[in-house]
């Protein structure tokens, strides 16, 4: 992202972002309420264009090109906090619509079996194979977010974005499914942005964590170096945040 600038309604939320996201890195992005967080990352996945700047996939192109933003949108993939799941639907269907877009969406043809395989694939990645036929309403939390992991693997991405990923499950379990998280993230050499609002999660999942404080990069270092004045600094942007900081020890 060189000089990226995003306005939502007419005014400016984003002001001059540059960042480079190196690729095989877990970037986490953390900031108060409203400071432009999921702006950032629909600019990022091609549904919002800057008014100005530029992102640039390596290897792909500039996204204000139409070729390029269509390669970009195919090798990009996103795990959202409450999972986007068809209760109706097994478990294996679910991660198909992973795949929507590689079909036309009035399409009457069943899946493929090479797609059905690649489906059953993710769900094995995820640990949930046994489960594949089971419908998405018998799932528990933590399945649920393992289907949506895996029909975020089953576009075999580049870039992995993730909106909280890990909040609507408890605290412990959210910490075992970012470690399998963080498995298979290097295992498929994945280039991964989380908005993360867990900042213990942040430096433990994250190897580079990137604040944002009215709508500008006010913190960019390795996860291990955010400490209690970075936080301060960076939630400090908004003294009316609705946010509460978790303790960094
Ligand atoms: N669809 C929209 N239309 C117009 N303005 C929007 C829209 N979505 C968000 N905004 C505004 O853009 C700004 C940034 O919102 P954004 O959702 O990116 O913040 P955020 O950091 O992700 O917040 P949160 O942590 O609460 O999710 C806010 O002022 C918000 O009101």
């Amino acid at each position: 992202m060189d000089n990226l600038t995003v306005h939502r309604s007419g005014r400016p939320v984003l002001h001059d972002i540059s960042l480079h996201l190196p690729a095989g890195s877990i970037t986490a992005l953390v900031g108060p309420s409203g400071v432009g967080k999921t702006t950032l990352m629909s600019t990022l996945n091609g549904l919002l264009s800057p008014h100005g700047g530029t992102v640039v996939f390596d290897g792909i192109g500039r996204l204000d090109q139409p070729r390029p933003l269509r390669e970009a949108r195919r090798r990009t993939a996103t795990v959202f906090q409450d999972h986007a799941l068809i209760d109706r639907l097994p478990a294996i269907d679910n991660v198909l619509l992973g795949l929507a877009d590689t079909r036309h969406p009035l399409s009457p043809l069943p899946w493929s079996g090479a797609q059905r395989r690649r489906a059953a694939q993710a769900l094995d990645e995820v640990g949930l194979l046994d489960r594949a036929t089971a419908r998405a309403a018998q799932l528990s939390g933590g399945e649920r977010q393992r289907v949506g992991i895996a029909r975020a693997l089953v576009r075999r991405p580049a870039l992995l974005l993730g909106d909280e990923p890990f909040a609507s499950v408890d605290p412990a379990l959210a910490e075992r499914l970012a470690a399998e998280f963080r498995t298979l993230v290097a295992r498929n050499g994945l280039t991964v942005v989380l908005v993360l609002h867990q900042l213990s999660m942040a430096r433990s999942l994250a190897d580079r964590i990137v604040g944002l404080g009215g709508g500008r990069v006010v913190f960019d270092a390795p996860a291990q170096s955010f400490g209690a004045a970075d936080e301060s600094a960076v939630f400090r942007t908004f003294p009316d945040t609705k946010e509460i900081p978790c303790s960094v020890n």
